[in-house]
């Protein structure tokens, strides 16, 4: 019996609940004292990322990028040394001038050095790894060639199709290894030796230690997307293992590394265990930095009214396409049961769904099928759904760098989109915190409080009618559990509540 154990026994000793009001205290006192830890950690999370630490890469930033700037300024693909065949898809992709992240980092990768990229959410930072990956891949011609990480099972299928795409006069073969899928099916498809896979962390690893001939002793090429994110404790166990089994990096033919994100921490400590060679830093923008084009606002939620002026906001802004985010899967579960027993045409997207449901949600939102996506955080980093007119964060994340990857979700390649964060008292810290890293003050949005008011009774009743229902369905849930219904490692998606 762990210590936790004896702390919960002492902890329900001390307190006598005497009735249903004390209870709801109770909870409401214990889910404040989990969102203070949540938040504290985050604190120090932002204050170590954003901190000066000696050994951070600045020095090195310095004299790389001026050797990059100094590179005749790449201004178009033909500039690029680049094979016929990856010529030709990047035309077929319409993508008539590289981006920035792109053509800085694309010449500085074909000269064989390791790259570290920090570009803003939606500048094109996939191409710029995946372009020179295949454009070497054509002369070796190896199987099981690159393997690219990434922290969530969407946008590892995103980056296979943006693979395939770049590939396609190549006869390229990917693989996209994630969990909440078939397991012997991926086997079979690492049997078929493919050049690039597309993977994360904890399924690879299974793959790893149990699939016979499976094995990344050819591997040149390691690429890391949401880099910072993998970098996290959550991922650690998996990415050390992972580390550990690939080929070393050193200064002959080894391994090459790429690592990407829009909120890359540069300090040396956490990066060191990928074994970069001599990196080159290309920063295409400050740090933890929103796109120009995405207009950022917030709302003051007075108690008891947040689920309202949601629904206020969706039938101001009705048949747009909005991503809404939550703190918790229930909250996303919750919300979508609401929304749609008052007409809204919405779907959810969270870690308790089978892969299943999680990739049909995606697939009738990319489609227009449904205009609202509710998700968690498991949403917020690189999915890049080309339409989306706005980002509503119900509950605001509890770091910065979730803010940004969130409201990332719009304004992207260039297009414009807009944001409006919902704050309660609980988040002014929250709020302020996320000022102080964009280095912006968010515009305060007026709400047509009469209007809000006469749509409160509404929304509350129907509430409370799916609360009950949820609570129903998380009995029977847990009724099926004890029949024995066991969790997998890769089942839970990281960083979810
Ligand atoms: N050179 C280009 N010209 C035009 N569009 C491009 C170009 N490169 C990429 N794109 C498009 O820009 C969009 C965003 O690209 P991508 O998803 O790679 O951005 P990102 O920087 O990885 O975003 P995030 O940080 O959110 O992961 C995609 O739709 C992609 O097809």
């Amino acid at each position: 019996m762990g210590i936790r154990e004896n702390k919960h026994k002492e902890s329900s000793k001390k307190v006598k609940v005497s009735s249903s009001n004390d209870v709801k205290s109770l909870a409401e006192k214990i889910k404040q004292k989990a969102l203070e830890n949540m938040k504290q950690k985050a604190l120090e999370t932002d204050e170590n990322d954003n901190g000066d630490e000696k050994d951070s890469l600045k020095e090195n930033q310095e004299t790389e990028n001026e050797k990059v700037d100094n590179e005749k300024h790449i201004t178009s693909f033909q500039d690029l040394d680049l094979v016929p065949e990856l010529q030709a898809t990047i035309k077929q992709l319409n993508f008539t001038k590289p981006t920035e992240i792109q053509a800085k980092s694309i010449p500085a990768a074909l000269k064989g050095n390791d790259i570290i990229g920090i570009a803003q959410t939606g500048s094109g930072k996939t191409a710029a790894f995946a372009i020179p990956v295949l454009n070497q891949l054509w002369y070796d011609k190896l199987h099981n060639y690159c393997l690219v990480l990434v922290p969530t099972r969407e946008l590892a299928l995103q980056i296979q199709k943006t693979f395939d795409a770049l590939g396609l006069e190549m006869g390229l073969k990917t693989c996209c290894i994630v969990g909440g899928m078939n397991m012997l099916e991926q086997s079979r498809e690492l049997m078929k030796k493919p050049h690039v896979i597309i993977a994360t962390p904890g399924r690879l690893m299974d793959h790893l230690e149990n699939t016979k001939g499976f094995n990344l002793k050819n591997l040149k090429f390691l690429i890391m997307d949401e880099a910072d994110r993998l970098l996290d404790l959550e991922f650690g166990p998996a990415i050390d293992k992972i580390l550990k089994i690939l080929p070393i990096a050193d200064d002959t033919n080894g391994r090459r590394n790429f690592l990407f994100s829009a909120t890359l921490t540069e300090k040396l400590n956490k990066l060191t265990k990928v074994a970069l060679r001599n990196p080159i830093l290309i920063k295409c923008n400050e740090n933890n930095k929103t796109v120009e084009t995405l207009v950022q606002s917030l709302i003051v939620v007075p108690g008891g009214l947040k689920n309202t002026i949601l629904v206020y906001l969706l039938s101001e802004h009705l048949n747009k396409s909005v991503i809404i985010f939550t703190r918790t899967k229930s909250n996303c579960e919750r919300l979508n049961v609401l929304l749609n027993m008052l007409d809204f045409r919405s779907c959810a997207l969270h870690g308790d769904l089978s892969q299943q449901q999680r990739n049909g949600a995606l697939d009738l939102f990319k489609a227009n099928k449904r205009n609202l996506l509710i998700a968690t955080d498991v949403a917020a980093r690189g999915l890049d759904i080309p339409f989306v007119d706005m980002v509503i964060n119900y509950d605001i994340p509890i770091d910065s760098k979730s803010y940004i990857h969130r409201v990332g979700r719009t304004a992207r390649a260039g297009r414009s989109g807009k944001s409006i964060s919902l704050v309660s008292q609980y988040d002014l810290e929250l709020i302020l915190r996320i000022e102080q890293v964009l280095g912006l003050k968010l515009q305060k949005d007026e709400i047509n409080k009469p209007l809000v008011l006469q749509l409160r009774d509404n929304v509350e009743r129907c509430n409370s009618e799916v609360i009950m229902e949820m609570n129903r369905k998380s009995k029977e849930k847990k009724n099926n559990k004890k029949r024995g219904k066991r969790v997998s490692r890769d089942d839970m998606d990281k960083g979810e509540k």
